[in-house]
């Protein structure tokens, strides 16, 4: 069975080599056992180590009803949510997307949009301009339920909806996912009487893709998220506890990154030469910037999209400090063939590649620039990709969770939780004077 592969040849031989990635094997062990047996820090957020292969068939069939429900009712199905609640179906349903489906339409498939993801007003002026004339829906998606950004799309929103369509039909296109119990969208869902999905309690938000956090969005959309499921169940298995080091690529990979971070490549540069793997880079940086900086430690995430970039940022990474490494997703497989065409004239000298497919010319500067980066001192690890298909995205996301998992242990911090974005919500909160934070208020005031 052909899966993703993981490939770190051209990662060593420079600032790390086999010997320096093997000898996190024992480590890696440990880090292994700490997950499975619950025992490292954060154990009560491991409910994603199981999740493809407990999700039930149950389960499944609630989340595709309900994603029946808002494609009967709407032409448009906003999305709202940020962080975790939101990167996992965005990454997913660009990746499986038409790149012009927004010009074009998607057929019978509601037009899926995101809000809450930033608190930009003309986003929302617009956004709420477009949905004057569409027939939409809501899916509000809040783990902890009281974060601001989509706390305030969801206002907006639900109050156009429901002057359009009033309450009773309002409600019907509404779904909220959030926590079991506690939380602002919790309480306003029971009283509204919204169909609700849960988020489990030990599934923190950059690890919930595979909850209906990700899945709903995703189905709506129209994409198969029991193939996504599948996917990251056949990782859940390749990734297992009982895969020796040198077979298992969660563990390959966290052991080559957290070398390479030893010996002072500090900045893991994620490269795509697919644009429609954009936001699963975003997805990814969320997932390894939040789980593993902290206490003063970790690896820089960052992302690129090849060859665009090559054009801004190639010259950094060719040229600049020496403090980076490439992790490429290599996408082996396109949808669709488009060969260049002969031209008679032959003004722009294309006519070497006459009659070759576009994917050859960007296969070619995928190697030119494996090789131009390798020379130039850049550690490369590829990971192949025989498709974009929601298998192997499923795959991916699986893969990537449990090398986090796994390199934040090798790294000793705790991967589960994130402390350090409270800080600018507490100052945003004393600067709008939230009721509850008059000290804090006075405190910052002082200080501008
Ligand atoms: O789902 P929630 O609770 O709204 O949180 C959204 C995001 O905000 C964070 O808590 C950070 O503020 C992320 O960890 C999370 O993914």
């Amino acid at each position: 069975m052909e899966t993703i592969r993981v490939n770190i040849g051209k990662a060593l031989g420079g600032a790390v080599n086999e010997k320096d990635v093997f000898a996190y094997a024992k480590a890696v062990e440990e880090s292994m056992v700490k997950l499975h047996e619950g025992t490292g820090k954060g154990n009560d957020f491991l409910g994603w180590l199981h999740l493809p292969s407990s999700i039930t068939e149950g389960h499944l069939s609630e989340i595709e009803t309900a994603a029946k429900q808002l494609r009967d009712r709407c032409d448009v199905v906003v999305v709202i949510g940020i962080g975790g609640s939101y990167l996992g179906a965005k990454a997913v349903i660009e990746a499986l997307s038409d790149s012009f489906v927004q010009l074009k339409g998607s057929g019978s498939n509601p037009m899926v949009l995101f809000a809450g993801q930033n608190i930009g007003e003309d986003y929302l002026y617009e956004l709420l301009d477009l949905l004057k004339n569409k027939s939409f829906g809501l899916i509000n998606i809040s783990k902890s339920g009281t974060t601001t950004e989509p706390a305030i799309a969801f206002r907006l929103l639900k109050k156009e909806l429901e002057s359009q369509v009033g309450e009773g039909e309002a409600k019907k296109r509404i779904i909220a996912v959030t926590d079991a119990s506690r939380g602002a969208l919790r309480k306003l869902s029971d009283i509204e009487g919204y169909k609700t999905f849960i988020i489990p309690d030990n599934v923190g938000g950059r690890f919930s893709v595979l909850t209906p956090v990700g899945l709903l969005p995703i189905a709506v959309a129209g994409f198969d998220i029991r193939k996504l499921v599948a996917g990251a169940e056949i990782m859940e298995a390749e990734c297992g506890i009982d895969i020796p080091f040198d077979k298992n690529p969660a563990a390959v990979y966290a052991a080559t990154r957290n070398a390479l971070y030893r010996a002072g490549k500090k900045i893991e540069i994620l490269v795509n030469f697919n644009p429609k793997l954009h936001y699963f880079a975003e997805w990814w940086k969320q997932l390894y910037g939040e789980s593993e900086g902290k206490d003063h430690k970790g690896i820089f995430p960052t992302s690129v999209d090849f060859t665009t970039d090559l054009h801004s940022m190639g010259q950094w990474i060719q040229d600049g400090e020496r403090t980076i490494f490439e992790t490429v997703l290599s996408v082996e497989k396109m949808k669709h063939n488009v060969s260049i065409p002969k031209d008679e004239e032959d003004l722009d000298g294309l006519n070497y590649l006459a009659g070759r497919r576009v994917d050859e010319v960007n296969k070619m500067a995928e190697l030119g620039t494996q090789i131009a980066h390798v020379d130039g001192g850049v550690p490369n690890l590829k990971i192949s990709i025989p498709e974009i298909s929601e298998k192997y995205l499923g795959e991916l996301i699986y893969f990537f969770e449990k090398a986090c998992g796994i390199s934040g242990y090798l790294l000793e911090v705790n991967p589960f939780d994130q402390p350090g974005v409270e800080a600018y919500k507490k100052n945003m909160f004393a600067l709008l004077e939230k009721p509850g934070y008059e000290d804090a208020t006075k405190a910052i005031k002082a200080r501008l």
